[in-house]
């Protein structure tokens, strides 16, 4: 590493030897600020201005908007009967209206978030070697369910490089996680997906159950949550994150994803446009709230509701002084199934705004280009 990172930032590299340091090395972003070299941003990771993620609108539509928009749910109020109907509007609401919301008293243990916290630190701070054994599948045994990587979609060619590395682990079985997902955060991500799960099952009961949909049963649960998987992000501090993201406006794939993220803050939320006419900005921060993870619909959810539900576009800001970790739980539909709107929901001479899919063709056509806002839903969307 050290002949590379030597020349790096004086000029005499150009951005394929970058790229091949960053990406194909897999050195990642933080090998590059790691370096030390670093003292502007370099051209491969420079967003074009309409990309770019301003300061001063993110801190302006966080006071203004955080309140109205952004409900945070104490989820142990479904279990009180005076309390339940209040929370299962709020839940309704938010996902019917912008997609994301937060949620206390989830029943994940504040240690155990502390702990994945820290474990994705560890990860981080392997040396980029080690850390590049997953991203080639060298790692022994090697397995397929996990990848480490940098930036979304790297190899798209006219797109800048998003400013984060990651690593996104599978879930197929308690055995498989243990043995092949990285020992510095296997047991913490583990915990994590399990603990969870219960509060997924419960909110999508809650979700579906306002469509028509009185129990989930166990096929029905395959479909709503039946594919999992744990990513690890890091942002490490960018030189000017006014010309940078860390990662561009997308939705999610899945159904539910819930995000635990630490106090450093950058996500930021797309404001559905029909609520516009009152801001003068369309994206919204959300706030760390300490012990809170974020909950936001994925495409999935969108589909199956037949549009009822909205996933959230959003988006992550850099910054300057600190790295940054967020750690997302994707919740999905396993590749095999195939969905599309619910026939609950669309009965009565209700239109379906979407085809039926199966879904390992949804993903490949998401993972296949690079991040796009909400246009992954194009895929399955039945022109009017
Ligand atoms: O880092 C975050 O806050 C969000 C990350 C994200 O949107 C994703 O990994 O899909
Ligand atoms: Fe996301």
């Amino acid at each position: 590493m050290a002949p590379v990172a030597a020349g790096l930032f004086h000029g005499d590299i150009d951005d394929k030897t970058l790229y091949n340091f960053v990406v194909v090395e897999g050195n990642g972003v933080k090998g590059m600020v790691d370096s030390g070299l670093l003292s502007e941003v370099p051209n491969l990771f420079i967003q074009p201005q309409h990309e770019r993620i301003q300061f001063v609108t993110a801190v302006k539509n966080k006071e203004v908007k955080t309140t109205k928009h952004l409900p945070i749910i104490d989820l142990s109020e479904l279990d009180d009967p005076t309390k339940h109907e209040e929370v299962v509007r709020k839940l309704v609401d938010a996902a019917e209206s912008l997609g994301f919301f937060q949620i206390m008293n989830h029943g994940v243990p504040s240690e155990l978030l502390e702990r994945l916290k820290q474990a994705a630190h560890n990860f981080f701070n392997q040396p980029p070697e080690y850390k590049s054994l997953y991203l080639r599948g060298r790692v022994s045994p090697s397995s397929p369910i996990v990848k480490y990587g940098t930036s979304f979609a790297p190899e798209k060619a006219g797109k800048a490089l998003e400013w984060k590395d990651f690593v996104s682990m599978i879930y197929t079985s308690d055995s498989d996680a243990l043995q092949f997902w990285p020992q510095e955060c296997k047991e913490a991500a583990l915990e994590y997906l399990k603990t969870s799960s219960k509060m997924v099952r419960r909110i999508l009961e809650v979700l579906f159950g306002n469509l028509g949909l009185e129990v989930i049963d166990k096929n029905e649960e395959y479909l709503y949550m039946g594919g999992m998987r744990v990513n690890m992000n890091f942002y490490p501090p960018c030189p000017d994150p006014e010309l940078t993201v860390g990662v561009a406006p997308h939705s999610d794939m899945g159904t539910l994803t819930v995000l635990l993220q630490d106090g450093i803050g950058g996500l930021h939320v797309k404001i559905n446009e029909d609520e516009q006419e009152e801001s003068d900005g369309e994206w919204i921060e959300i706030p760390p709230i300490p012990s809170a993870l974020v909950i936001n619909v994925g495409d999935s959810l969108q589909i199956l509701s037949n549009g009822r539900y909205k996933s959230a576009e959003h988006r992550v800001r850099t910054t300057s002084t600190q790295s940054r970790v967020s750690i997302p739980l994707f919740v999905a539909p396993r590749p095999g199934d195939k969905i599309g709107p619910l026939p609950q929901v669309v009965e009565n001479g209700g239109i379906p705004h979407y085809r039926d899919f199966l879904c390992a063709e949804y993903m490949n056509n998401f993972f296949g280009k690079a991040h796009e806002g909400k246009k992954s839903l194009d895929f399955a969307k039945i022109s009017p």
